[in-house]
C-alpha cells in the first residue's frame, strides 16, 4: 500500500484510501508541546492499541518523511486509521475516519444539537436575566427596596447553585443518562422560573435563583458532554460550539426581553416568566431527543445504540456501525480493562458483548491517570472566568457609566452582548478549520485580549473618579428621562445601596436607544477616553467570544475519555463556576478598594496572557481526533516526552533500540502487504 503525505491528500483522497497511516511526527521544539500524533507503541498504545495494534509508525518521531506502512486490525477494516498532519508550527492529530464516519450535518444532527442546546439558551437567559431583574424589583418584596446583601444573595444563589449542579450532574449523567439530566435540568429551569415569579419575599426569590442555578450548572456540564458524544469527529467543534452560541444568544435575548418588558408593572415577574418559555419548548421537544450512543453502549444497550448511530450516520454500512459500536465499547472502558473492577463489567443477556458500568472509584482511578487532560481542562475553565469577561459583561453598564456614558449606559452595554454573540458565531466556523483549530485560535485571541485589556486599563486611568462605583449609574446626574413608550418605572437607588445596585442591566435598552441618542455621549472632559474605552470593551468581548468563550467548553467536552469522561467534565465545570463566583461577588468592591477598574484590567490582562502561555504549553490539539482516541492523544504526548528525555539520556546512536524499531517496522510492513494481497479491493 502506498502512502502519501497528508499535505498532498485532500480529504476525498483520504476517503478513497481507507486504510493508511501517515506519520509526520514532529516535536514542538522548546515547548515539548504534546500535540503530535500518538505513537504507536508502548504506553501510547494503551488505548489505541485496541484498534490499531501492529501499527509500525516510527517511535522516535524523527522520521517525518518516509512513508510508513502498517497492518490493519479488525477495527481498521471497519475504517479508522490515523494521520498526523504537519501544519506550520503545530502538529495536529487527525483521525481519518471512513467516509460514513466523517459525518454530514444532517437535519437529525441539527435538531438534536438545538434540542440539547436549548439548555444553553436557558443558561444564557437566566444568567443575563439577573441584573435587569434586580433593578425592576423596587419594593415588590418585603415592601422595601432590596438591600445590598439581599441583591448579592440573589446574584450568587445562581452561581452557588451552578457549582452544586455541575458536580452532581456528572454522576447523574453516568447513572441515569445524559438525556435524563438534560430533562431534569429543563424541569428545574421551569420550576425555578415559576418559583421566582411567584415569590413574595427575598428568601423565596433566592430559592428560585438557586434552583435555576442547579439547572444552569447541570446543563453547562451535560450538554457539551452529550453534544461531543453525538457529534461526528469532523463536526465536533461546530456541534459543541452550538451550546456556546445558544448561551450567548440567551444572554442577548435576556437583555432585549428585559428591555421590552420593563415598562410593565412588576416587570421582573414577567421577565422570569418569559424565561420559562424555552424550558417548556425544550421539555416538549425532548421526546424527540435520542440518548447518547456512547452512553447506551456503556450501559450495554447495544440495540438502541445501533439505532442512534444509524441516525447520526445515515450512510454507514452495517459493518461500519458495528465498528463504531466496537470503538465506543472500548472507549467506555478507557481502552483497557485495567481501570475496571469486576463489578464494573456486565454481560448483555444473549450477547457476547460486555458493558462497562464504572464505579465512582474506578472513575477516579481512571481520571487520575488522565491528569494532563484534567489540568488542561480545569486550567482553561479557570482562565475563562479569571480573565474577567463576566465581570466586564455583567458590570458593563456601570463601567460605561464610570467612563462617562452617563445618560444611559445600558444601550451601549447591549453592544457587549451583541459582540459576544457575533464572536461566537465566527468562532464556530474557525474551531474546526485546519489553519486555526482550538490551540492557535485560543493563543492568538487571548494575546489580543491581553493587549485590549491593557488598553482599557490605560483608558480608564485617564478618566477622573473611576473608583466611584457606589452612587448609582449616573453619579449624581439625573436619571435619563424615559420615553413615553418604553418608560420603566424607575426608583433611583442610591448611595450605599451597593455594588450590585450599580449593575444597571439593560432593562431599558430600547428606551435608552430612543431617548439617549442626543445625551449619551460623555458630557464632561475629553470624549476620547470614554469612546476608546467603549471600543476596547467591544473588541475585548469579540476576542473573548472567538476564543475563551467557546474553546474551554469544547476542550473540556473532548479531553476526557473512557469511564472518567463525565467526572472530568463535572470537575472542570466546577472550576469554572467557582472562579466565576469569586470574581462576580468581589469585582465592584475591589474596584472601589483599588480606586478604579484599571488595576483589575491589568490583572485580567495578566490572566489572558497567562492563558495564552498555558494554551501554548498544554493545549493538545484535538481537532479531528475521535473521542475514543483522545486518551492516546494525551498518552502519546506523554510517551513522546519520555522518549525525548530518554533520547537526551541515552547515547544518540543506541544501535540496539534502532535495530528493534527497524525490525518492528519491517514486520509491520510485511503484515500490511500480506493484508493487501488478501484484500485487493482496499488498495488505493
Ligand atoms: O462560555 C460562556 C459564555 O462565554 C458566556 O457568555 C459567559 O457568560 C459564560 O460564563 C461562559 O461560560
Amino acid at each position: 500500500m502506498s502512502l502519501t503525505s497528508s499535505k498532498d491528500s485532500s480529504p476525498s483522497d483520504l476517503d478513497s484510501i481507507p486504510l493508511q497511516a501517515i506519520n509526520n511526527s514532529r516535536h514542538d521544539e522548546g515547548q515539548g508541546m504534546p500535540s503530535n500524533p500518538p505513537d504507536h507503541g508502548e504506553a501510547g498504545m494503551s488505548q489505541m492499541g485496541k484498534h490499531s495494534n501492529g501499527l509500525s509508525a516510527p517511535m522516535n518521531g524523527h522520521d517525518s518523511s518516509a512513508p510508513k506502512q502498517q497492518t490493519m486490525t479488525s477495527h481498521e477494516e471497519s475504517g479508522a486509521a490515523y494521520m498526523a498532519e504537519e501544519e506550520g508550527e503545530d502538529d495536529v492529530i487527525t483521525a481519518v475516519l471512513p467516509e460514513a464516519a466523517q459525518g454530514i450535518l444532517t437535519p437529525y444532527l441539527i435538531t438534536s444539537s438545538i434540542l440539547a442546546g436549548f439548555s444553553g439558551l436557558l443558561f444564557g437567559w437566566d444568567t443575563g436575566l439577573a441584573a435587569g431583574m434586580l433593578v425592576s424589583i423596587h419594593s415588590d418584596l418585603n415592601g422595601q427596596p432590596l438591600t445590598a446583601g439581599e441583591q448579592e444573595a440573589v446574584v450568587s444563589a445562581t452561581t452557588a447553585g451552578a457549582i452544586l449542579g455541575s458536580l452532581v450532574a456528572g454522576r447523574a449523567a453516568d447513572r441515569f443518562g445524559r438525556k435524563t439530566v438534560i430533562l431534569v435540568a429543563a424541569l428545574l429551569f421551569l420550576l425555578g422560573s415559576l418559583e421566582q415569579a411567584a415569590s413574595q419575599d427575598v428568601r423565596q426569590l433566592v430559592l428560585g435563583r438557586g434552583i435555576v442555578g442547579v439547572a444552569v450548572g447541570g446543563s453547562a456540564m451535560v450538554v457539551p458532554l452529550y453534544l461531543a458524544e453525538v457529534a461526528p469527529t469532523s463536526l465536533r467543534g461546530r456541534i459543541v460550539g452550538m451550546n456556546s452560541l445558544l448561551v450567548t444568544a440567551g444572554q442577548l435575548v435576556a437583555y432585549l426581553v428585559n428591555a421590552l418588558l420593563s415598562p410593565l408593572a412588576h416587570s421582573w415577574r414577567w421577565m422570569v416568566l418569559a424565561s420559562a418559555l424555552p424550558a417548556v419548548v425544550q421539555l416538549i421537544g425532548l421526546a424527540k431527543l435520542d440518548e447518547s450512543p456512547r452512553w447506551l453502549v456503556g450501559r450495554g444497550r447495544y440495540v438502541e445504540a445501533r439505532r442512534v448511530i444509524k441516525r447520526i450516520y445515515p450512510m454507514a454500512s452495517e459493518a461500519e456501525v458495528e465498528g463504531m459500536v466496537d470503538r465506543m465499547e472500548s472507549g467506555a472502558r478507557g481502552g483497557s480493562r485495567a481501570a475496571m473492577t469486576s463489578d464494573d463489567i456486565d454481560a448483555e443477556p444473549g450477547s457476547s458483548r460486555r458493558a462497562a458500568k464504572p464505579s465512582l472509584r474506578s472513575q477516579w482511578q481512571h481520571l487520575l491517570q488522565s491528569k494532563r487532560a484534567l489540568i488542561l481542562s480545569c486550567g482553561l475553565q479557570f482562565f475563562q472566568q479569571a480573565s474577567g469577561f463576566n465581570a466586564l459583561m455583567y458590570y458593563s453598564p456601570r463601567l460605561l457609566s464610570i467612563a462617562g456614558f452617563t445618560a444611559n449606559p445600558n444601550s451601549f452595554a447591549t453592544l457587549i452582548a451583541v459582540a459576544n454573540f457575533g464572536g461566537t458565531v465566527a468562532a464556530m466556523r474557525l474551531v474546526d478549520r485546519p489553519e486555526w483549530g482550538r490551540r492557535r485560535l485560543l493563543m492568538w485571541t487571548t494575546v489580543g485580549m491581553a493587549a485590549c485589556l491593557l488598553g482599557l486599563a490605560g483608558a480608564f486611568a485617564m478618566i477622573p473618579n473611576a473608583g466611584d462605583v457606589t452612587d448609582g449609574p449616573t453619579k449624581g446626574t439625573p436619571e435619563p428621562k424615559p420615553s413615553s413608550v418604553f418608560a420603566p418605572p424607575s426608583t433611583p437607588q442610591k448611595g450605599n445601596d451597593t455594588a450590585i445596585n450599580a449593575v444597571r442591566a439593560p432593562s431599558s435598552v430600547l428606551d435608552a436607544t430612543l431617548t439617549s441618542r442626543a445625551t449619551s455621549v460623555p458630557q464632561t472632559g475629553s470624549v476620547v477616553w470614554p469612546i476608546l474605552s467603549l471600543l476596547l470593551m467591544i473588541l475585548t468581548t469579540l476576542l473573548y467570544a472567538l476564543g475563551l468563550g467557546i474553546i474551554p467548553w469544547l476542550v473540556t467536552s473532548e479531553s476526557f475519555h473512557g469511564p472518567s469522561r463525565s467526572l472530568g467534565i463535572a470537575i472542570s465545570s466546577g472550576c469554572n463556576w467557582t472562579t466565576n463566583l469569586i470574581w462576580s461577588s468581589t469585582y465592584l468592591s475591589l474596584v472601589q478598594v483599588v480606586g478604579g477598574p484599571s488595576v483589575l484590567f491589568v490583572v485580567f490582562a495578566g490572566m489572558a496572557g497567562g492563558c495564552a502561555a498555558f494554551a501554548r504549553g498544554r493545549l493538545v490539539e484535538l481537532r479531528g481526533v475521535g473521542i475514543e482516541d483522545v486518551g492516546a492523544a494525551f498518552g502519546g504526548s506523554d510517551q513522546r516526552q519520555q522518549q525525548q528525555r530518554r533520547a537526551h539520556q541515552q547515547d544518540e546512536g543506541d544501535g540496539e533500540e534502532r535495530a528493534g524499531l527497524l525490525e518492528s517496522e519491517r514486520r509491520g510492513q510485511m503484515r500490511a502487504s500480506d493484508r493487501e494481497e488478501a484484500t485487493p479491493s482496499n488498495a488505493p
